[in-house]
């Protein structure tokens, strides 16, 4: 079953048409990575998603079903949950209350907040502390964390190895191949070819905000891969 798909998007900032007809599907339990070089449109793909753009034509479907009116919410009132750019970490608030956040939908599933610091044991370390005073891959930790407090279907990351140390890039993939072996979609928007190449079964290009190539990455050499994401 189809959890997330685009329909030749066109979608803008204002008057600045970013998104000119991206298509692309992620099945249930699908391991899918976006890439494309810097400023193509990938972010705007999940700012899409989230609302923050206006769609000048296409659609997106959930579960197959049209979203006619995206707000930030619909994501994750739909089992979708986006882990930002950045991360997104509320710096003012204690580890612990960033992941009830996560909460806030209240969809049943595996995930809760024994089970979330149980796979990331310093969560529980650090569950008084500010969000400002973790570290980047602490950072990143609660960032996932709180995402799969969601119990969502699909998991949405953009960039997560970035300030990433390499031994904790190592950890991220197995943790994404073991979630999508338990059922769960994830879509990697990443620049790291290791990264991808060690999550992703299937790959999108995006290149001048379309799909410009697609398929699985057992079928792409290594340096046409590459060429496609070099900055
Ligand atoms: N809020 C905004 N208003 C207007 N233009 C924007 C806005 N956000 C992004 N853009 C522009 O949209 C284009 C695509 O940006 P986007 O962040 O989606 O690219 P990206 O592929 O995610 O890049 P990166 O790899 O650098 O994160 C860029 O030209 C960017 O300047």
């Amino acid at each position: 079953m189809s959890l997330l798909s685009f329909h030749d998007v066109h979608a803008l900032y204002g008057q600045a048409r970013i998104l000119n007809g991206v298509s692309f599907d992620i099945g249930a339990g699908e391991r899918v990575a976006l890439v494309g070089r810097n400023g193509v449109g990938k972010t705007t793909v999940v700012n899409t998603l989230c609302g923050v753009t206006r769609i000048e034509r296409g659609h997106v479907a959930i579960r197959g079903k049209a979203m006619r009116d995206l707000q930030r919410y619909t994501a994750a009132q739909n089992g979708i949950s986006v882990v930002l750019q950045g991360r997104g970490i509320i710096t003012n608030l204690t580890v612990e209350e960033n992941l009830l956040l996560g909460a806030a939908t209240g969809r049943r599933g595996p995930w809760s907040l024994a089970s979330v610091k149980q796979l990331f044991p310093i969560l529980e370390e650090r569950k008084a502390s500010l969000g400002l005073a973790l570290s980047g891959g602490q950072q990143q930790m609660l960032a996932i964390g709180r995402a799969l407090m969601a119990n969502p279907d699909l998991l949405i990351l953009d960039e997560p190895s970035e300030g990433l140390a390499p031994v904790i890039v190592d950890e991220l993939a197995e943790l994404l191949v073991r979630l999508g072996n338990d059922g769960m979609g994830i879509l990697l928007i990443e620049q790291s070819v290791g990264l991808i190449r060690r999550v992703a079964e299937r790959f999108y290009v995006l290149s001048k905000g379309a799909v410009a190539a697609s398929g699985p990455l057992a079928d792409i050499g290594a340096e046409e891969f590459q060429q496609h994401i070099a900055i």
